[in-house]
């Protein structure tokens, strides 16, 4: 399924294809077969009422009525089938759409958007139109078709009973309308306030430990318990600006039998109208009237619908990371590939530049590190290398070829990163580790987690390998969620590895272990690590001093205490300080 347009509901409704026309039709059908039984009953009546009563004919209405009844019964199973089949291969394709859509999303995208906004519309807008299109669209062409067919065949049988039995609609819609003049607002700010509830909520999940901690519950939880409360007064003023008129609106849809009976029963007596003829006015005039309201109250979710699809349309309409070039695979730089920033500006938002007029190069088979002060744009640095961000000004260039010319795909195939930051997936420890070379053999995944020095506690967990580990790792400590984080990059064997700093929340047992396992990451690869603290890049081929966003020193160690202010400052704050 192929969608490469924002999305509409005559877009959606042409992605479900044939689907969509098959439910439609039976929908249709079934609902024509609902009104056959009466005219059948019409004719037999009529039948009985004159002299010579042809029991054949009456054994003949009695069967097609029987027929009618079972074809309306398969017509709708076939129309619910077809749309809750047809809708959920569109939810499903919607999803992957939506969720490859994120994956080549800038990261700027997602500062604006929360993880429980993401979430809350690939989950419930989809979930949403899937109702829509799988229920809706079904009840609607039938609501639309028995008035129609009813109305016909009470004009067939006598104008002025037709016109009479929808005597009571336009002031029933008058009523509708003047309840639903505000819907769309009603809509939105409902949305509005379940989109609240939805990010506190996992807010106060995420922060519970904190939340314990200051011995907290969820009504003590001030930003919860006032956005849930909110709702109440809500409810209650919608219920009030909308009682009236909707129940009006029910009411006098339900009551064209009032003017039908009387008016039909005084133009019998006066031999106006057979009585026959009355008998099928009584029978089809509340069918006709009464499908209007499941009519409205579809009409009255659209509001809510567009909404979904709005939000949904966000995702759709996210700029990509782009590749700005096709390359072909043959002609990229290969071997130890050296990175480059050449005058590289950067700014998040319209703040101050993040980095301005970067300028290094990595060193093939050695270590440059990154230091500066906090906020001096370390991470900034490592976020344009990976293409997280992408710059505003300047080049990146890896092996010499800008990597937004790079194919995705092959870029991230020469780059690794530990992060801080570990991120691990609700899995087994095996599946963590096959993420970035899934068709590695267990010889590669044992010789990974030894030189991170995680085989030993992986052993010593219940199931080894195949112990699942919870979401991002809950169950294991933060030393070892950052061993497994260093093995997944080993296996991966990416020729630069890019590390922010990842012992800087480690003890001192873990810390150690984490070091040797760097040491083991770096051994034959060009390694740019974006360090936190001092101590652990003193002995670097490269360093690099940032301040403020601009390159400030350059050189090894021993000569950047001689000549860069910036580094001896910070040198010497270990020394006062300590550096934990
Ligand atoms: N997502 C963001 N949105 C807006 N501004 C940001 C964002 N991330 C970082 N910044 C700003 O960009 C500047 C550089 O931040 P960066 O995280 O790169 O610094 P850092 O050197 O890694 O800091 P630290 O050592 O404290 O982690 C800072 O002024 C920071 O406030």
């Amino acid at each position: 399924m192929n969608i490469s347009e924002p999305l509409r509901f005559i877009l959606l409704i042409k992605l479900m294809g044939k689907t969509f026309w098959i439910s439609t039709l039976t929908a249709i059908i079934s609902t024509i077969m609902t009104l056959v039984p009466i005219w059948i009953l019409y004719i037999m009546v009529r039948e009985l009422t004159i002299a010579t009563v042809s029991l054949e004919l009456i054994y003949s209405c009695l069967v097609a009525a029987f027929i009618a009844m079972l074809l309306r019964w398969g017509l709708i199973v076939i129309s619910h089938v077809s749309a809750h089949h047809g809708a959920l291969k569109l939810a499903y394709h919607l999803k992957l759409h939506l969720t490859n859509k994120l994956g080549l999303a800038p990261l700027s995208f997602f500062s604006s958007h929360t993880a429980s906004d993401l979430r809350k519309v690939i989950n419930d807008d989809i979930a949403a139109l899937e109702a829509f299109l799988a229920h809706f669209l079904p009840d609607v062409a039938s609501a639309l078709t028995l008035p129609i067919v009813g109305l016909s065949l009470l004009l067939y049988i006598d104008v002025q009973m037709a016109f009479v039995a929808i005597l009571l609609l336009p002031i029933a819609f008058c009523c509708q309308w003047l309840s639903m003049r505000h819907s769309a607002e009603q809509a939105r700010q409902w949305g509005e306030l379940q989109l609240n509830i939805a990010q506190k909520v996992s807010e106060y999940i995420r922060g519970i430990a904190v939340i314990k901690s200051f011995g907290l519950r969820a009504d003590s939880f001030r930003q919860l318990s006032q956005t849930i409360r909110n709702v109440a007064p809500w409810i209650e003023n919608y219920c009030k600006k909308n009682m009236f008129g909707w129940n009006c609106f029910n009411c006098l849809l339900s009551s064209n039998l009032v003017l039908v009976a009387p008016i039909g029963a005084w133009r019998c007596f006066h031999g106006d109208l057979a009585s026959v003829d009355w008998l099928l006015c009584l029978l089809v005039a509340p069918v006709i009237v009464q499908p209007f309201s499941r009519l409205v109250f579809a009409l009255s979710e659209q509001a809510q619908r567009q909404g979904s699809l709005d939000r949904l349309n966000q995702i759709v309409n996210v700029s990509q990371m782009t590749v700005s070039q096709k390359i072909d695979k043959a002609s990229l730089p290969t071997g130890n590939l050296v990175l480059s920033f050449s005058s590289v500006s950067y700014r998040y938002d319209q703040q101050k530049p993040a980095l301005q007029e970067v300028t290094f190069n990595t060193l093939p088979h050695g270590l440059t590190a990154i230091v500066g002060p906090s906020g001096a744009g370390k991470t900034t640095i490592a976020r344009l290398a990976t293409r997280l961000l992408d710059c505003d000004r300047g080049e990146i260039t890896l092996g010499g070829l800008n990597i937004q010319h790079w194919p995705l795909e092959e870029l991230f195939k020469q780059i690794s990163m530990v992060s801080q930051n570990v991120y691990l997936f609700n899995g087994t420890v095996m599946e963590n580790l096959l993420l970035g070379r899934p068709d590695a053999n267990i010889d590669q995944v044992i010789a990974a987690t030894k030189a991170a020095c995680a085989h030993e506690f992986i052993l010593s967990l219940p199931q080894g390998y195949d112990t699942p580990i919870g979401e991002n790792g809950t169950r294991l400590s933060g030393g070892e969620r950052q061993r497994l984080s260093i093995a997944r990059a080993l296996l991966r064997d990416a020729p630069l590895l890019i590390l922010d700093e990842a012992t800087a929340y480690a003890d001192s047992e873990n810390e150690w272990l984490i070091q040797q396992a760097i040491a083991n990451l770096c051994n034959g690869r060009s390694v740019l690590m974006i360090a936190h603290r001092l101590k652990t890049i003193i002995h670097a081929d490269q360093i690099i001093v940032v301040d403020q966003g601009k390159v400030v020193g350059q050189g090894r160690h021993d000569e950047l205490l001689l000549k860069c202010p910036c580094y001896c400052q910070l040198w010497q704050d270990i020394e006062l300080n300590g550096e934990k």
